[in-house]
């Protein structure tokens, strides 16, 4: 049976420039995640990409529109809820890894659940098992300024997942690493996804896009186009290759148009 991770119905956000326009940066957008799945969302700059993701992830509320999140409905929540609700069911991954420089890289992953005062001796476990599941055992008791940006997107990574949350999301989270390390770092999502999580992340990279299994492509604002991987990942990064190009070319002819008739 499909169970529903994130319902989207009707999302808009604006915000009131400083001249006392309206600017939408979401226009409606309406889109189901059931858990399990492995979503990624891509778009130009500007699209809304990040504000969508961060109004899932309840560090911004919509203008309009209902969003459930695992069952919940996020738009009625009050700041100790919504906050509540982000430290228990969300996980997050971000490109600048947000690790805090004054706690060990254990106690970084640690963070979730020992904020929600679980027994000391569970999180020692846990926090072992995922750095040796995330191949980072023996960087123990360093601080992220002694660590290499992959090593400290493992830890950001294992941060995420230490408290089991029900939906786990990423803002580029590959953006800053090289190649090797974001390789490593997918491998870890995929493994993570095949074990059950579910995970949205906005990418501008077509090679992370080609683990997810769906891809939603946002323009101006909306949902444009949306993209399933039915075959290998090679075969759907080339998929994904093909619709930025068509989409680039779509901006373009925009862009040459408007010029043509202002
Ligand atoms: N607080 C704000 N006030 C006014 N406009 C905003 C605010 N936050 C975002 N915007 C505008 O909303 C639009 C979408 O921004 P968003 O960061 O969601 O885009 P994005 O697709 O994630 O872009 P990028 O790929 O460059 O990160 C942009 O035009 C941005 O200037």
């Amino acid at each position: 049976m499909n169970v529903s991770m994130i319902e989207a119905q009707n999302v808009t956000k604006h915000y009131h420039s400083g001249r006392g326009q309206i600017i939408q940066v979401l226009g409606g957008i309406t889109f189901t995640m059931q858990a399990g799945e492995f979503v990624g969302i891509m778009g130009p700059s500007g699209s809304g990409k990040t504000t969508l993701l961060n109004v899932i992830a309840t560090l911004d509320a919509p203008s309009t529109g209902a969003i459930r999140i695992a069952g919940t409905d996020i738009t009625t929540l009050n700041a100790r809820q919504s906050a509540d609700f982000r430290a228990r069911r969300l996980g997050f991954i971000f490109q600048d890894y947000n690790l805090l420089d004054n706690l060990t890289i254990d106690d970084n992953i640690a963070l979730p659940l020992a904020l929600q005062h679980a027994p000391a001796a569970e999180v020692k476990a846990r926090v072992a098992r995922l750095m040796t599941e995330f191949g980072i055992a023996s960087l123990a008791g360093r601080y992220p300024v002694e660590l290499s940006g992959g090593q400290k997107q493992r830890a950001a990574a294992a941060r995420a997942v230490i408290h089991k949350p029900a939906l786990l999301l990423g803002d580029e989270p590959t953006g800053a690493l090289d190649s090797h390390n974001a390789a490593v770092l997918l491998e870890i999502l995929t493994h993570l996804n095949r074990e059950g999580a579910s995970i949205l992340m906005v990418t501008h990279d077509a090679v992370t896009a080609s683990s997810c299994n769906r891809i939603l492509y946002m323009r101006d604002g909306m949902l444009s186009r949306e993209l399933r991987r039915t075959g290998t990942r090679q075969q759907f990064y080339r998929e994904i290759l093909a619709l930025l190009g068509e989409q680039d070319m779509n901006v373009g002819t925009a862009a040459a148009l408007r010029e043509a008739h202002p």
